[in-house]
This record gives structure tokens, C-alpha cells and sequence, in this order.
């Protein structure tokens, strides 16, 4: 059998990590028969609590997984990773602004890029999920400059599943019947879900989003602002922030960067704009169609955008812009 993978999960004693951590130890993510050494990272007040999920998870009795590594030091956590799954920060509350969490997420982000520049292999894929997780991603890859700005993404992976799954339901199909949704820049209110290349699978058939759904004032409306509010849609009514589906986009994130896409498909994910051929503006994560070989994104060129498309997609970057430049202002990198 292969040498285990060692994967670090940040954030593993909060609510994402106890939806995350079972679907990484059973081999969701890595593969069936991949062993993992499974590292969990937490602040000291809650290494009481990080406890009680290592118990748990020993409980699993879970083949796969060779090692629990619980700890609140950057030193263990970052070591020798081949996976970093970057959850750890605050979440938004009801009432919270977005904003609110720029200055307190990011200083966090900052040392966990350079604790990975210090101490992880310079394959490490990093995802980072924390928000705002575009602006987060992008200081952890400036503070962790010999690992490739490439190895760095951003979870957009929920709004992705979100925006086929209303289209799915919208269809009274399954959302396994329904591809290539796009999620373009910020995973924020601006972000665009844009089905403009969109396929929806009748019958057997592919066919464009837009024929399938018949509504086209739906999916110009309430389709787009429904996805871009939906993180906050289940903030007001749980009280708390999305959880169990941002584990399961965490998990369907890595496992296409681990395994790629399928042929024919793409999923979005924020990587670095720098080189795009969309216009956005370089020096950004932002979410991009991509597809996978090999464990290398490739942005998806030449995709036609019409005018509707390109002021939302200038909107969000224009958002992401400023996130960075008010990061970049509190911290100095
Ligand atoms: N990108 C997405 O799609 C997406 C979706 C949902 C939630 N999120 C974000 O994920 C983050 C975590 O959400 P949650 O609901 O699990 O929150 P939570 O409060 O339940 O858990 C967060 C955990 O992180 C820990 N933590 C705080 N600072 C840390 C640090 N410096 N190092 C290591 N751990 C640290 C906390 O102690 C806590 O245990 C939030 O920022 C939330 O907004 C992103
Ligand atoms: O804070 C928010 O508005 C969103 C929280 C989370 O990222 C989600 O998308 O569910």
C-alpha cells in the first residue's frame, strides 16, 4: 500500500471540521486505498475539545487512517504536508458584516502562509476556506513565496453546488444531471453564478441551461441572487454558518485536484488571475472555470461573455480588488 498522505485540516475543533473530518479519514477525498496521516490544527483554548474529536475519530475504526496528529502549534501542524485544507478563522454571525472578518481572518492567513513556506513540501495543495476566502488565499500564497502561487485555491466549490443544484430543481432533475454552471470571481454577494455554458442532461440529451429551464428571467434574477445570498440565507436560519455543505464542497474541491475532472466537464475554484484571458485584473484569487489532469488546474479559455456577464464580472472584481487592497493595508505584505 502507498505511504500515507499527510493532510492538515485547520480549524478541526469548529463545525466545518466535525462535518469534514469522517468523509477525509473513510478515503472520499484521497482515494480508497490511500493511507492518511491526518493533522489537526486548533488554538490552545480548544485543544480540550480537539480531544474529543481524535476520540471520535479513533472510535471510527477507520482503515485508512494511519495517524491523528492533534496540536496547537504551527511547527507540527505545517510539516511535511502534502495537503492543507485552511479552515480556521472566525465565521460571520447574524448581523456580522463581511467586512468584519477582513482584519481578524487575515492576520491569521498571513502566518499560516508562513508557516507553510517554513515547513510544509513545496508540492503542498492548499485550499483555503476561511473567508473571505479569496482575499485570505491570496496573502497566504504572498507569505509563502517558494511554494507556486498555483499550489494556492479558494473553496467556491459550495456556491458551484449550489448553482446546479437550483437549476436541478428548477428541472425536477438530479444535480448530477447538470454541468458546467460557472462561479466567476468573489465568493461574496458579488460573486456570478453564470449558466450561460451551462448543459443540463434530458433524457440522455445535453442540453443548454437555458432551453432546459425555460425562464430566462429567473435565471437572470432570482436564480443569480438566490446563490449569492445563500450563505447568508442558512446564517439567518441556523444561526450559524453553512457547515455540512461546505464540508462536502471542501471534500468534492480536493478530491478533483487529487483525481481531476471528468472529461468534458469544469468545476470553479479561485486560483490566481495572473495570466488569465478574461480581463480580470491580475494579482487576485478569483473563481474561474477550471479543469484538472494531474493535479494542475487550467482556467477554461474561450468561453464567449456577453455584455450581462461582463459587468458582474468586473463588479466582483472590482470587490476583490479593494478586499486586497485593505488586506495588503493592515498587513504589510
Ligand atoms: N468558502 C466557503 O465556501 C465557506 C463556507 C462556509 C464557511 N466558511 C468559513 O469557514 C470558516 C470556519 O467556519 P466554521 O463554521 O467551521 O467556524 P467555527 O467557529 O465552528 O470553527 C472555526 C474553528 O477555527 C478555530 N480557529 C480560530 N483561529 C484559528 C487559528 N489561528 N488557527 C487554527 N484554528 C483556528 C476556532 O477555534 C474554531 O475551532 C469561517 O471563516 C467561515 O466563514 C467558508
Ligand atoms: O458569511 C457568509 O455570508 C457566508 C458564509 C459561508 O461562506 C457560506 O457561503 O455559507
Amino acid at each position: 500500500m502507498a505511504e500515507p498522505v499527510r493532510v492538515l485540516v485547520t480549524g478541526a475543533a469548529g463545525q466545518i471540521a466535525y462535518s469534514l473530518l469522517y468523509s477525509i479519514a473513510k478515503g472520499d477525498v484521497f482515494g480508497k486505498d490511500q493511507p492518511i496521516a491526518l493533522v489537526l490544527l486548533d488554538i490552545a483554548p480548544m485543544m480540550p475539545v480537539l480531544e474529543g474529536v481524535v476520540m471520535e475519530l479513533q472510535d471510527c475504526a477507520l482503515p485508512l487512517l494511519r495517524e491523528v496528529i492533534p496540536t496547537d502549534k504551527g511547527e507540527v501542524a505545517f510539516k511535511d504536508l502534502d495537503a492543507a485544507i485552511l479552515v480556521g478563522s472566525m465565521p460571520r454571525r447574524d448581523g456580522m458584516e463581511r467586512k468584519d472578518l477582513l482584519k481578524a481572518n487575515v492576520a491569521i492567513f498571513k502566518s499560516q502562509g508562513e508557516s507553510l513556506e517554513k515547513y510544509a513540501k513545496k508540492t503542498v495543495k492548499v485550499l483555503v476556506v476561511g473567508n473571505p476566502a479569496n482575499t485570505n488565499c491570496l496573502i497566504a500564497a504572498k507569505s509563502a513565496p517558494s511554494i507556486p502561487k498555483e499550489n494556492f485555491s479558494c473553496l467556491t466549490r459550495l456556491d458551484h453546488n449550489r448553482a446546479s443544484s437550483q437549476v436541478a430543481m428548477r428541472c425536477g432533475i438530479s444535480a448530477e444531471f447538470v454541468k458546467n454552471v460557472i462561479i466567476w470571481g468573489n465568493h461574496s454577494s458579488t460573486q456570478y453564478p453564470d449558466v450561460h455554458h451551462c448543459k443540463v442532461n434530458k433524457q440522455g440529451k445535453d442540453v443548454a441551461c437555458f432551453d432546459a429551464v425555460k425562464d430566462e428571467a429567473w435565471l437572470k434574477g432570482d436564480f443569480i441572487s438566490t446563490v449569492q445570498q445563500r450563505g447568508a440565507a442558512v446564517i439567518k436560519a441556523r444561526k450559524l454558518s453553512s457547515a455540512m455543505s461546505a464540508a462536502k464542497a471542501i471534500c468534492d474541491h480536493m478530491r478533483d485536484i487529487w483525481t481531476g475532472t471528468q472529461e468534458g466537464n469544469f468545476i470553479s475554484m479561485g486560483v490566481y488571475s495572473t495570466g488569465n484571458s478574461y480581463g480580470v485584473p491580475e494579482d487576485l484569487i478569483y473563481s474561474f472555470p477550471v479543469t484538472i489532469k494531474d493535479k494542475t488546474w487550467k482556467i477554461v479559455d474561450g468561453l464567449a461573455i456577453n455584455d450581462f456577464s461582463r459587468a458582474k464580472m468586473d463588479a466582483t472584481a472590482a470587490e476583490l480588488v479593494e478586499e486586497r487592497d485593505t488586506a495588503v493595508s493592515f498587513l504589510g505584505v
